[in-house]
């Protein structure tokens, strides 16, 4: 095997990228996609993306997690985006296909905007506790001393746990830093561990945070760094215009050889 991959991450959650334009990837197992994100075996990520051509739209995302299932990955499209400028796809602006369905892009610098579908569901489980489908699924609560909770073992049994156990979950853990300010960890589902970001959680919670007074833009710091959300509530509940906004940065490139 000699296959080119790039290596990118948007706010710590990182991506092998494989460019697939001449349509001769080998069709890659579950085994050997968690084989190529083994931070110690294989190249080490979160998840594992190939940008492809796709008619009607810029490009088309197929994404995986590490364990090989698939899913809308919000910080993985923000650097599909980046990777297909990069791979002259697109310029500026992009109109790709996702998990989810079509979306919009644009790029300023190392800054991309990433339009999010609209959310015209929202389940509030308890007073601080949320389900909201952002692209992937997410379970949102609300907590304090965010810094020394245990995300990793607490995230896991609610993921597991008989509500979800099925499909499951990825699992938010957020706290209120200002009205329109977060601070979130992730446990993520398909990784089964916590990611330093989360794009379509950070969505999640700062909708959550805008049914309990939060106003666009909602600022969110992760482990890995700091992205913001913006989105109109409209009179019926429904969120629309949603951008998830932040950094995606190449980090090197190599040469996938087993
Ligand atoms: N683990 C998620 C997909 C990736 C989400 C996350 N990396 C993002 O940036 O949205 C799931 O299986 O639903």
């Amino acid at each position: 095997m000699h296959i080119p991959f790039h290596k990118y991450q948007g706010t710590g959650n990182d991506f092998i990228m494989l460019d697939n334009r001449q349509g001769n990837l080998p069709a890659f197992s579950a085994q050997q996609i968690s084989q190529l994100c083994h931070r110690r075996f294989g190249i080490g990520a979160d998840g594992l993306i190939i940008v492809q051509p796709k008619a009607g739209y810029d490009f088309e995302m197929i994404y995986y997690n590490s364990d090989g299932s698939q899913s809308l990955c919000g910080n993985g499209s923000r650097c599909a985006v980046r990777f297909a400028q990069e791979q002259g796809y697109i310029q500026e602006k992009a109109h790709f296909l996702a998990y989810d369905g079509p979306h919009e892009a644009h790029i300023q610098g190392e800054i991309v905007h990433l339009a999010m579908a609209d959310v015209a569901e929202t389940r509030q489980l308890e007073a601080d506790t949320f389900f909201i489908n952002t692209g992937s699924p997410h379970h949102i609560c609300f907590v304090n001393a965010l810094h020394d909770y245990e995300v990793v073992s607490k995230g896991r049994a609610i993921r597991y746990s008989d509500t979800y156990k099925m499909a499951g979950t990825n699992v938010n853990f957020v706290e209120k830093k200002a009205p329109s300010s977060l601070f979130v960890r992730t446990y993520e589902r398909g990784v089964e561990n916590e990611t330093l970001s989360c794009g379509t959680g950070v969505t999640a919670a700062s909708l959550a945070a805008a049914i309990q007074g939060a106003s666009s833009p909602v600022v969110v710091e992760t482990l890995g760094g700091k992205l913001s959300v913006s989105f109109v509530r409209q009179p019926n509940g429904r969120f629309t215009d949603i951008w998830l906004i932040g950094p995606a940065v190449k980090v090197f490139e190599g040469i996938i050889t087993q």
